[in-house]
């Protein structure tokens, strides 16, 4: 088996197996979401490599990391007001369940990847088979939540008994490329995501939620045995 390595992380290639296929089905002339995290990054190098073959394609990105990291592959970025549709994104995810709802966000990056996979024909989530569950929660799930009063916005999350935590980031507090917080929620079995997703955004002081409801087009998995599962619902 194949190892790589990402950012110094050395690992199975699951990842990068889930994120190479998904490239393969970008065409001439698309417009692509470009995700974010270790997964997105092995789609974006592969990206890179297909343009500089020949592949003419435009791009906008979710994170200023992914941008950088596009426009130093040759990648072309374009201002998003250029954008109608998106005809495919591809983006990691921390979490997917058997009905292809995900949690998203352990990047910090949920907000601008939501708005792109809205905007998106096809949303293609590339994971490795660790990210498969059968129930979401496990994985801390991240909300996005202005500054202003976010104590008030935390005691909101409290009595919904989500157990938030403000996530830090070498002692200080995280903030996001929208200059916002996030509050991570703790040990929740989250049996009816839609329901969630709505209890979430109707708090005030609540940007967006990391649950990812009805958006994944086709989720692409990577497997230890090198082996790669299409899941389209
Ligand atoms: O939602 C995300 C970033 O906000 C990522 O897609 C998610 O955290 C998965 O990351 P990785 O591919 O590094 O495992």
């Amino acid at each position: 088996m194949k190892i790589v390595e990402w950012n110094g992380v050395i690992g199975m290639n699951t990842k990068k197996l889930a994120a190479e296929r998904a490239v393969e089905s970008i065409e001439e002339g698309m417009t692509v979401g470009l995700g974010t995290g270790s997964t997105a990054y092995f789609a974006i190098e592969k990206l890179g490599q297909r343009v500089r073959e020949g592949l003419t394609i435009r791009a906008v990105a979710t994170s200023k990391r992914s941008e950088e990291q596009a426009l130093g592959l040759g990648i072309p970025i374009v201002p998003f007001a250029e954008v109608g549709r998106i005809d495919i994104t591809i983006d990691g995810a921390d979490e997917v369940d058997g009905d292809l709802q995900l949690i998203k966000g352990g990047g910090g990056a949920l907000l601008r990847e939501k708005i792109v996979a809205a905007r998106s024909d096809k949303m293609f989530v590339i994971v490795g088979e660790d990210k498969l569950v059968e129930t979401l929660g496990a994985f801390p799930l991240p909300v996005e939540i202005v500054p202003f009063a976010h104590e008030w916005t935390l005691d909101n999350l409290k009595a919904l008994h989500l157990n938030p935590k403000l996530r830090l980031d070498n002692g200080d507090l995280y903030v996001t490329d929208n200059g916002n917080y996030i509050a991570d929620c703790h040990d929740v079995s989250i049996t009816d995501p839609a329901a969630l997703h709505a209890s979430l955004n109707a708090i005030p002081g609540v940007v967006e939620n990391g649950l990812f409801v009805d958006m994944a087009h086709t989720v692409i998995v990577g497997r230890e045995n090198g082996s790669i599962d299409t899941i389209t619902k």
